[in-house]
């Protein structure tokens, strides 16, 4: 099958998350690739002997001749697809075998009833995730996904669910914006596609407000069960930023695009009702009652058949998965644009100053 314009799309912007620099003969064949699918043939001066790097580049799109457009296209897809699968396959197995559970205090994984139940713990920052914990995340929803509980559980410690992303994450990043931003892309990716790959039914018990990227993940999820305390947030437009994991494909399909639109693109706040209304959240418990309700409904879940849940599970998400994988790398490579730029920074220093204004 020929590669499409969409895919060679997709294949630029997988290279710019490779973890590992391909070296020197790679990035050589990339960029004639690249400019034979884009521009044809060369057709540029040969440049002076001196002019090393250049004159290197000018070689490698000399040597490929008259290759077709298309079949250039179709080479640097497949080249670049190579590089991801040795590098960096799915995020999910890719670690070694020796690799076991870290003790976390800000991320508690513990298996009780054949649930895994993974919580936000850090409730003096409202459950804010810190890169640390993203990783503790995918280690433990790597873990779960062979172990022999049934299903995943995610919720929160103290007041909030979760505040989405810590603010201070890139702020003291020694190798500069550009290099944490690319850093962040990876993560990210990694972290959404762990979600994606989760085989169990995977379930969210928001206990209370729930901020960016802990609402966006939701769409991913296979069950959202809601206090009557918990809100969703999803200020990206107002933070300099474009909206994460898969939550611009997975909340117009499960809300339409208008109301998909008040959230994603204007940062509007839902009730745990609302959010319900549109297809969100499963259920809404009253607080009084939230944990005992839903505690008990989740350990009679994993008491059914867990071979059918897996099952039945593939089979809903299957036919997208290959979807939620591009609209996840599209983002990320997305966010290491947006990171760099003012707008961002501005809104981290609202942020990271909005104490100390309120003072004056
Ligand atoms: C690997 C890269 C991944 C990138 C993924 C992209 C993800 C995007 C997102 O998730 S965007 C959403 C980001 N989150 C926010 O914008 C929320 C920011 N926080 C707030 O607006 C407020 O703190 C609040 C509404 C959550 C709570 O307000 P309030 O009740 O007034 O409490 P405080 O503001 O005093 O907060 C207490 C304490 O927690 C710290 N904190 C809260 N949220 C965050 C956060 N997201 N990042 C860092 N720190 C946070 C807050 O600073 C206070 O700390 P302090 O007591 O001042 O030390």
């Amino acid at each position: 099958m020929r590669a499409s314009q969409q895919d060679f799309e997709n294949a630029l912007n997988q290279v710019k998350l490779l973890k590992k620099d391909p070296g020197n003969e790679v990035k050589l064949r990339l960029y004639a690739l690249y400019k034979q699918a884009t521009d044809g043939p060369c057709n540029m001066p040969k440049p002076g002997m001196l002019d090393f790097v250049n004159k290197a580049k000018w070689d490698a799109w000399n040597a490929l001749g008259s290759l077709p457009k298309e079949t250039a296209r179709q080479n640097y897809v497949d080249l670049v697809s190579s590089l991801s699968s040795s590098s960096e396959a799915p995020s999910q197995g890719k670690r070694g075998a020796d690799e076991k559970a870290r003790e976390s205090k800000d991320i508690l994984v513990t298996s009780e009833d054949g649930i895994t139940k993974i919580t936000f713990n850090r409730p003096t920052k409202k459950n804010a995730i810190t890169s640390q914990m993203y990783r503790d995340i995918i280690l433990a929803l790597k873990n779960a996904s062979t172990d022999n509980t049934v299903m995943a559980v995610f919720t929160g410690t103290g007041d909030y669910y979760c505040s989405g992303n810590d603010l201070t994450n890139f702020t003291s990043a020694t190798g500069g914006i550009e290099e944490a931003a690319s850093n962040g892309a990876v993560l990210l990716r990694d972290f959404v596609n762990s979600f994606i790959d989760f085989p169990k039914p995977l379930v969210a018990v928001v206990n209370g407000p729930a901020v960016g990227i802990s609402v966006t993940l939701l769409g991913l999820f296979d069950g959202v069960f809601a206090s009557d305390r918990a809100t969703f947030h999803t200020p990206f437009s107002q933070l300099g930023q474009s909206p994460e994991a898969c939550s611009s494909y997975t909340f117009p399909k499960m809300m339409g695009s208008a109301k998909a639109a008040e959230m994603l693109l204007f940062g509007k706040k839902l009730t745990a009702r609302e959010a319900w209304a549109q297809g969100l959240v499963t259920e809404v418990f009253p607080e009084s009652t939230f944990e005992t309700e839903v505690w008990t409904r989740l350990k009679t879940y994993a008491k059914l058949p867990p071979n059918v849940m897996r099952i039945s599970k593939e089979l809903i998400r299957k036919h997208e998965k290959q979807k939620l994988y591009t609209v996840n790398a599209e983002k990320c490579a997305a966010a290491l644009e947006r990171m760099p730029r003012e707008e961002y920074a501005k809104a981290l220093r609202n942020f990271l100053f909005r104490k100390a204004k309120a003072k004056l």
